[in-house]
């Protein structure tokens, strides 16, 4: 499916949340990144229906989203940010009753629960009370219902918040062997969790869509601007008031300081290669402001 917006825009009391977002997702897995309040939550809320947007469109193959409603929708899987679960349910008869809700036959649902459960890791809870589940385990439970329906369109809001790191590992997995012949899109802050499993990033910032391709596009995009560092704590000191800093770790009395810069940022300064979250980092700073 391609989802396409146009122009799409978003106002709060006169503030631009969203402005002109203009953008194709075809299949693949779309990363959007952006620092908080850069308009991903709002974006996400217009093309899952929650929101209606001040202007522009948003089509799935060539259909207003609005306009198809229940079509569109059954085609859609939706996690939210924050979301809210009925505590007193277990996590089995929450995915029956999700089952339910998008006209799942009550077999089919029992399947695809089972299933979804093995594959993020829940089948010993399935009896626990939705209460009683960890936060971790809860957003686990949230990625299982959005699946529930195996969408065309899957709409994940910062999946992987409160993750460890054995579940971020399977989540990514999860999402690739999921995403052929599907559009799934992703928003978070958590860079490495789109980094090696996004076919494109979709870079936002207060509201506008500032670069849209694959990871590393976006890397080139900014050769010649990362810089790797060894200073005594002092020079460590001054190139922090001064440059934007990825990264200083302490080795003995030395730091070992990762630089994004479009000069080089001092005598001895060596090249790196860039990654993700450099890019991220050179284009979401303020201004000449150092990030560090
Ligand atoms: N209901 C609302 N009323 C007023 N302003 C809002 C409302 N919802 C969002 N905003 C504002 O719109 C902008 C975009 O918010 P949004 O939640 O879309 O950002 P985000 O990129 O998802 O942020 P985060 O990463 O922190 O979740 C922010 O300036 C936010 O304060």
């Amino acid at each position: 499916m391609e989802i396409q917006f146009d122009n799409v825009a978003k106002c709060y009391k006169g503030k631009y949340a969203l402005k002109d977002f203009s953008a194709t997702l075809g299949e693949g897995v779309f990363g959007l990144l952006g620092e908080n309040g850069a308009g991903k939550t709002t974006l996400i809320s217009i093309l899952v229906g929650i929101l209606r947007a001040d202007g522009g469109t948003v089509r799935a193959d060539g259909r207003d989203v609005g306009a198809q409603g229940r079509a569109f929708l059954t085609d859609l899987g939706y996690m939210p940010q924050y979301p809210v679960f009925y505590r007193d349910f277990t996590v089995g008869d929450f995915l029956l009753y999700m089952g339910a809700l998008k006209s799942l036959s009550p077999a089919l649902a029992r399947s695809r629960a089972a299933e979804l459960l093995d594959t993020v890791n829940l089948s010993d809870a399935r009896d626990k009370k939705i209460g009683a589940l960890s936060g971790g385990m809860r957003q686990r439970l949230g990625i299982a219902q959005a699946m529930l329906s195996d969408p065309k369109v899957l709409v994940l809001d910062e999946p992987t918040a409160g993750l460890d790191p054995g579940e971020r590992i399977r989540f990514r997995n999860l999402i690739s062997r999921f995403a052929p012949g599907r559009t799934i899109l992703l928003a978070t802050h958590i860079v490495p969790d789109v980094e090696c499993i996004a076919t494109e990033i979709l870079l936002l910032r207060r509201g506008k869509l500032l670069m849209q391709g694959a990871p590393s596009a976006l890397e080139q995009s900014i050769a010649g601007k990362v810089w790797e560092v060894t200073a005594d704590l002092e020079q460590s000191r001054r190139l922090a008031e001064r440059c934007c800093i990825g990264n200083m770790k302490q080795d003995g009395a030395l730091f070992s300081l990762r630089i994004v810069s479009d000069e080089c940022p001092c005598a001895g300064a060596r090249p790196a290669r860039p990654n993700l979250e450099d890019v991220f980092l050179y284009f979401c700073q303020d201004g000449d402001a150092p990030c560090a």
